[in-house]
């Protein structure tokens, strides 16, 4: 039986480091804009912008050509940030067979629309079956080998089993659920939380402050997530407390150093410029206020950052600020 192509839009360090998985399993080609990305993938087998020199998968073929790597899909994975997400699907759209499944790997929310990525493709690719791959997933650690595990989403279970064995290796385990919402929003909404506890990080305010931030985030992503349609243990799980944990204690995390870098004095572009990289929790900060004001959904921690990140609020006003908030019941109450 031929086995499927795998084809992967985006050739930034996520992206990348699933490609380089799935090719192991399938034939695979990376979509990359940059010429200079494309070459270091194709004959060094480095992708030196996102990855260093770590070495990746050398039966990965990557592309400039979206037409052509879109055109021999069997299963398209969706790897460039949220706001591109539109653009690069409209430029698919023509070029996709009918039914072929669509993975997103995206961790945030769309402006404007304040759809999540599953739904930006059923609206561009109507039709295609589409579902979400989240978890605690810092992609150089897997590129480096180092165990992991993450959750993919799909309405249909069958086809989740069947690419779960296309998108995983014996040290990247892959689980599956039908609960969709429940793992994209996580996905999503522990980059607010994880550049809160970059506030805590960067105002040397210790482990218990970290601690805190963490488990009361848990508490604010859990009561969205619900409201919104997820199912209260997908928060429990991979795409939600594990991913928490991941993005909020990483020094790898781009969340969680945005966070320190503004906890610091420094502005979103100088923090952009230093990065070079996406941190999707910039972005999605006010979409997660907004969606929490139309669920009628209390969220102090998430309000803090996007008052930061967008209002030109202190850090330490914020801080102090959530301090000074009486705490209710820690499982019934509202606040944080
Ligand atoms: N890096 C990780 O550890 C990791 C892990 C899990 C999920 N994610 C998620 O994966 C998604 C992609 O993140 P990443 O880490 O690979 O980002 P990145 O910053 O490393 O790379 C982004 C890639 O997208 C491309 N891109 C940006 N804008 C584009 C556009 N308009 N058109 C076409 N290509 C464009 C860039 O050229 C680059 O190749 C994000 O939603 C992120 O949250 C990242
Ligand atoms: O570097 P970040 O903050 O975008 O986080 C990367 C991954 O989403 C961690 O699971």
């Amino acid at each position: 039986m031929r086995r499927p192509h795998v084809t992967i839009l985006g050739g930034g360090s996520w992206g990348t480091a699933v490609a380089s998985i799935a090719a192991r399993n399938a034939p695979t080609t990376i979509w990359a804009r940059d010429e200079a990305t494309v070459e270091d993938i194709n004959t060094r087998h480095i992708n030196s912008r996102y990855l260093g020199d770590l070495p990746i998968n050398p039966a990965l073929r990557a592309t400039t050509d979206l037409a052509q790597a879109v055109a021999q899909a069997d299963v398209l994975v969706l790897g460039v940030p949220s706001q591109a997400c539109r653009a690069v699907l409209g430029e698919a759209a023509d070029h996709l067979r009918p039914w072929v499944p669509v993975v997103s790997l995206v961790k945030g929310l769309e402006q404007g629309s304040q759809l999540r990525m599953t739904e930006v493709v059923s609206e561009v690719l109507p039709g295609h079956p589409v579902g979400v791959l989240n978890g605690p997933n810092i992609a150089r650690e897997i590129v480096q080998g180092y165990a992991a595990a993450a959750t993919l989403a799909m309405p249909d279970q069958q086809l989740a089993e069947s690419l779960q064995g296309i998108l995983r290796s014996t040290m990247f385990r892959v689980y599956t659920s039908t609960d969709v919402v429940g793992v994209e929003v996580a996905g999503a909404l522990k980059n607010i939380f994880a550049i809160a506890t970059g506030f805590g990080d960067g105002l040397e305010a210790g482990d218990n402050t970290r601690a805190m931030v963490i488990t009361r985030s848990l508490r604010e992503l859990t009561r969205l997530g619900v409201a919104m349609g997820g199912h209260e243990q997908t928060f429990s799980g991979l795409a939600g407390m594990g991913d928490l944990i991941a993005t909020c204690t990483s020094p790898h995390s781009r969340n969680r150093r945005v966070g320190i870098m503004l906890a610091q004095g420094k502005n979103l572009d100088e923090i952009a410029a230093e990065l070079k990289q996406v941190a999707e929790g910039v972005k999605s900060s006010s979409v997660v206020v907004e969606l929490a004001r139309e669920h009628g959904v209390e969220m102090r921690i998430a309000r803090e950052v996007d008052a930061v990140i967008n209002h030109g609020q202190a850090v330490v006003k914020a801080y102090r600020g959530l301090l000074r908030e009486a705490p209710e019941h820690e499982f019934h109450g509202e606040s944080w």
